[in-house]
């Protein structure tokens, strides 16, 4: 399915993509109708269910729901994640010692069947994480300050606030750097080379807004209680899994999904397509598979960047040192980002994983990331290309 209230006029709104949220959820739905409140039920109490391991037992007194019954994009959107927290609490309850090698008819039914129609796999992706978040005043501002999740499968402050930095992010994204990033187009279109600088300085300024809110990710986020909770957004790919995870009443055949990763964010992926980064072999390999976990619109909006005309080739062609170092400048807020958010991982994974008192319950995940990579030589590969992509200035 494609994005939702189609508008040929609007460029944003045709691939489902917000000016306020971008590819976040604008306005997410809160409620479901009643019938679906034993979904719902489960997941305000998660936190004790899954403390007192009877989370798994609560999902299976459970029958399947009748999500036909789910008609609008919102609430579809909205059933999506309710299924995917109910999906990763069943599932990793127990850690990689209890795991199970199926999801129940109960869950495994209506999620895929909602996927299907949604257009991206019946997975846990940080698209959905997306949509999790409401107003805590309504009238206030849309801002990191007065943002809370809608549910919190683990509880406690740092599950949120790990979900609020990279929303708050998306919001700067679609505030901050996506209007400079149409305009920056145009502005190849019309030849224009002193729009295009003054709209590369200002997509730099955007990233770097979007490093400092991730900056904040250790005020309210502890290393420690991450390491514990982030097993609970892991994949089915691990070897813990006979060759993936089977979803009764769809097909016999096991399937394998990564678990939700921030390299399904559009953002760093239009980032990259709109300077004309090309990342090694195994990387890409790894980035385009986190594309099929985004919605479909925007996958869709990150291949007209890639089909457009390229802002590289342009600058380039113009033998303009001013020109040159606007997109020298943009590159290097790219590399900013990477080199930082090296750092949190060093910090929120590498650190914890040799700390004793940290869960060892779940050693599949001790040394990738939750979206399956080998964490560390590839993020550094994907900061070091982006770096090799600096231009010469011209003579
Ligand atoms: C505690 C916070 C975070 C941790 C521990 C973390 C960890 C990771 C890990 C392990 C990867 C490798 C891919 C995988 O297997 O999942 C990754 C990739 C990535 N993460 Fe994060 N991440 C964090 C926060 C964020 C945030 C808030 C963003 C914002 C969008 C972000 C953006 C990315 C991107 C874009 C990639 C793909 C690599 C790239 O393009 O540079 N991460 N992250």
């Amino acid at each position: 399915m494609s994005a939702p209230n189609s508008h040929a006029k609007d460029p944003l709104r045709v691939y489902g993509i917000s000016p306020l949220v971008g590819f976040a959820l604008q306005d997410p739905e809160e409620k479901l109708p009643i019938e679906f409140h034993p979904w719902i039920e489960i997941l305000h109490d998660s936190e004790n269910l899954l403390k007192s391991k009877q989370f798994r037992s609560r999902v299976d007194q459970l029958s399947v729901l009748d999500y036909e019954r789910l008609i609008s994009y919102k609430h579809q959107r909205l059933a999506r994640l309710v299924l995917c927290l109910l999906v990763q609490g069943y599932v990793w309850q127990d850690g990689d010692a209890g795991v199970l090698q199926s999801i129940p008819k109960c869950l495994a039914v209506p999620f895929h069947k909602l996927s299907m129609k949604l257009g991206w796999p019946a997975m846990i992706t940080h698209a959905d994480m997306m949509s999790n978040y409401k107003k805590i005043d309504p009238n206030c501002p849309l801002e990191l300050s007065n943002l809370k999740l809608i549910f919190s499968l683990c509880g406690g402050k740092s599950f949120e606030w790990f979900f609020l930095i990279p929303l708050q992010m998306e919001i700067n994204f679609a505030q901050h750097i996506l209007p400079h990033i149409l305009q920056s187009r145009e502005a190849i279109v019309n030849k224009d080379t002193k729009t295009l600088g003054d709209a590369l300085c200002k997509y730099s300024h955007g990233v770097e807004m979007m490093t400092a809110t991730l900056t904040r990710m250790h005020e309210h986020c502890d290393p420690r209680e991450f390491y514990n909770f982030r097993a609970f957004l892991a994949g089915w790919q691990s070897n813990v899994f006979k060759g993936g995870i089977i979803y009764e009443g769809i097909s016999s055949t096991p399937v394998k999904h990564p678990g939700a990763s921030a390299a399904q964010s559009s953002t760093l992926h239009c980032c990259d397509e709109v300077l004309g980064v090309k990342h090694g072999e195994s990387a890409w390999t790894f980035l385009s598979e986190m594309r099929q976990y985004m919605p479909p619109g925007h996958r869709e909006f990150i291949a007209s960047l890639v089909k457009g005309p390229s802002i590289r080739d342009f600058v380039i062609s113009q033998n303009d040192v001013g020109l040159a170092e606007s997109y020298n400048k943009a590159l290097l807020s790219l590399v900013h980002f990477r080199d930082y958010h090296i750092q949190v991982v060093v910090r929120y994974i590498v650190i914890p994983s040799h700390q004793t008192d940290c869960k060892k319950s779940h050693e599949s995940l001790a040394n990738v990331g939750t979206g399956g990579s080998g964490v560390l030589p590839f993020l550094k590969s994907v900061r070091d290309t982006t770096k090799a992509h600096l231009l010469p200035l011209p003579a």
